[in-house]
């Protein structure tokens, strides 16, 4: 069974598909990222997989329950961390817990073991009588992710995560993320920081105007795009190298002291180099193969067509 399937879910806001026809499948046990640039439909597709909209069109479902038709089970079956704050501010954060336990019916002795590992874990127990409206960002964001655990979800949504928040709550986030991962949990992300899909997703889905545009491992999807190896080169005084005629190569951008050019062959390019170097008399001081970056491809890929 897929732990979260996507047919065709549809959203019209007005005329605008905000998400049109999506399609995919997330395995059991896998983190999967949904990748793409301020707009594409990234938290509108979380949305309608979490019950806050309804699709237009298209179904989904969430370990095998439908997310309209069989909501309360679907709802069970998940956590969710939205794109904003649903913690209340006006009480503690162990009490924040204690009714999101109460919601999705877990006894209230359960929660309370469980909302005192959780809060230990996350760095929050200490501060656990306080009222969240004096917590900053990283620690209110860290409650969150415990309120959607609370409940042993098998499947956890996050919108975001670590979305403007200092380095180390980021990390103790995709650490936790990481860690009940590895306790069986699948995990469903959105993200527009390539950075970290790469380093915590098993697969992704890279999304652009509502569409899917691909949807692969990170290792695959840089390993589709040859064509964009670059090679990056400095010399001893500064050239111009774009007016150079070097065959073989896409795309010529000068960085700093450097050239990166991009081309699908980088054995005639790197000798090409070296004859020029060595005719103009010049050094040179580095030299480096660069596969593509999972920012290359994703540029690649949402580019809009002309
Ligand atoms: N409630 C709404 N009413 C009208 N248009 C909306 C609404 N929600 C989203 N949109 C539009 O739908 C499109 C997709 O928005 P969505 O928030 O899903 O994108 P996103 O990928 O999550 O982007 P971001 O990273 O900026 O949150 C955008 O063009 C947005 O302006």
């Amino acid at each position: 069974m897929n732990a979260i399937e996507a047919n065709r879910l549809t959203k019209y806001y007005g005329s605008l598909a905000a998400v049109d026809q999506v399609s995919f499948t997330v395995d059991e046990g896998e983190i999967f990222g949904f990748l793409g640039p301020n707009g594409a439909g990234k938290t509108t597709t979380m949305r309608m997989l979490t019950g806050v909209i309804r699709p237009d069109e298209g179904t989904g479902s969430i370990m095998g329950y439908d997310v309209v038709k069989e909501n309360i089970r679907a709802k069970q079956a998940r956590g969710v961390v939205p794109d904003t704050s649903n913690a209340y501010v006006d009480i503690s954060a162990w009490q924040n817990l204690l009714l999101t336990g109460d919601l999705y019916g877990v006894p209230r002795r359960l929660t309370e073991e469980r909302a005192e590992k959780l809060l230990r874990r996350f760095g929050l127990y200490e501060k656990r009588d306080q009222v969240v409206k004096g917590y900053s960002k990283g620690m209110k964001q860290r409650l969150i992710l415990c309120m959607a655990l609370v409940s042993e979800p098998p499947i956890l949504f996050l919108d975001e995560p670590t979305s403007g928040l200092d380095v180390e709550s980021s990390r103790l986030i995709k650490d936790i993320v990481r860690e009940v991962n590895k306790g069986g949990v699948t995990v469903f992300l959105t993200t527009h920081n390539m950075e970290e899909a790469n380093q915590l997703c098993d697969r992704i889905a890279i999304i652009r105007s509502g569409r899917i545009v691909a949807v692969d491992s990170p290792e695959k999807l840089k390993a589709r795009s040859k064509e964009l190896q670059s090679i990056e080169v400095s010399f001893d005084r500064p050239i111009d190298l774009a007016g150079v005629p070097l065959s073989g190569i896409a795309k010529t951008v000068k960085a700093g002291d450097k050239y990166r050019l991009y081309t699908g062959d980088p054995d005639t390019v790197i000798k090409q180099l070296v004859d020029y170097a060595e005719s103009e008399r010049l050094r040179i001081v580095a030299l480096s193969l660069l596969s593509p970056s999972l920012e290359d491809v994703f540029v690649e890929l949402t580019k809009k067509e002309a």
